[in-house]
């Protein structure tokens, strides 16, 4: 199973975003991860369309929107016309949780869904063959820089039993404080997509930091309780 690493820019200087943008492709990242806030699901607003399609211009990247906003499926086709691969919304913002998700396969782009830390795994039980990708969050969402909710390692490895049993090949992302002292417990947890945000951003060389992130990562996978439970079906 491919690890992947998405650095998040929402607590870069945006004025300098084609500079970082180049660093983090240098560096071998994997996805960008964009966070979208509305002010009304989180008490913070970041940006909408436009700005993903001014990133859109200046990157090959994949384009990952976590849309923290209520009423997700209004801006749908807005971010795919600006160039998002996937789009994640968040179980707690969706009243008819299925029906999103199947609208944005409808639009063309990866779906994802978001558990608060808060939010049983449970809500996922007749969803998962549906989802390219499942978010856990390890803060609660609203803001970069926050800490790593160490709680949440538990329904991570649960989350990647879930998927093994399920035969899904969705994507287990964590987004929320990760950091060089707790890349190694999320991957050997069940974590496959880190998104990275201000840890990577306040390092020196994020070219360098990318390469070790990545290292230590493989590293853990190799390591982990469920590399062989992959392995043993033959992916
Ligand atoms: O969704 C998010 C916050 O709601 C961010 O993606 C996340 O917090 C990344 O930033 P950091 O690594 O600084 O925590
Ligand atoms: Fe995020």
């Amino acid at each position: 199973m491919p690890i992947k690493i998405a650095p998040s820019i929402l607590s870069a200087d945006f004025c300098d975003l084609p500079n970082l943008i180049g660093l983090l492709e240098k560096g071998k990242a994997d996805d960008l991860h964009l966070d979208i806030m509305d002010g009304h699901f989180v008490p913070n607003i970041t940006f909408g369309p436009p700005v993903v399609r001014s990133i859109r211009k200046i990157t090959k990247f994949p384009l990952d929107a976590h849309l923290m906003v209520e009423n997700p499926e209004f801006f749908f086709d807005d971010f795919a016309a600006a160039g998002a691969r996937s789009i994640t919304v968040h179980a707690e913002a969706c009243r008819h949780l299925h029906r999103v998700v199947q609208t944005i396969k409808k639009t063309g782009l990866r779906a994802g869904v978001a558990l608060n830390p808060a939010t049983p795994l449970q809500v996922l039980d007749f969803l998962l063959a549906d989802l390219d990708l499942v978010l856990v969050m390890t803060v609660n969402p609203g803001w970069g820089g926050q800490e790593f909710i160490s709680g949440m390692l538990h329904k991570i490895r649960e989350l990647r039993e879930m998927l093994i049993r399920s035969g899904s090949q969705a994507d287990l992302q964590v987004d929320g404080g990760i950091n060089r002292d707790n890349v190694k417990a999320v991957v050997e947890a069940g974590a496959n997509h880190l998104v990275i945000g201000s840890a990577l951003l306040r390092e020196e060389n994020p070219v360098a930091a990318l390469h070790e992130y990545r290292l230590a990562a493989k590293a853990a996978y190799i390591d982990s309780w469920w590399h062989d439970r992959i392995s043993s079906k033959g992916e």
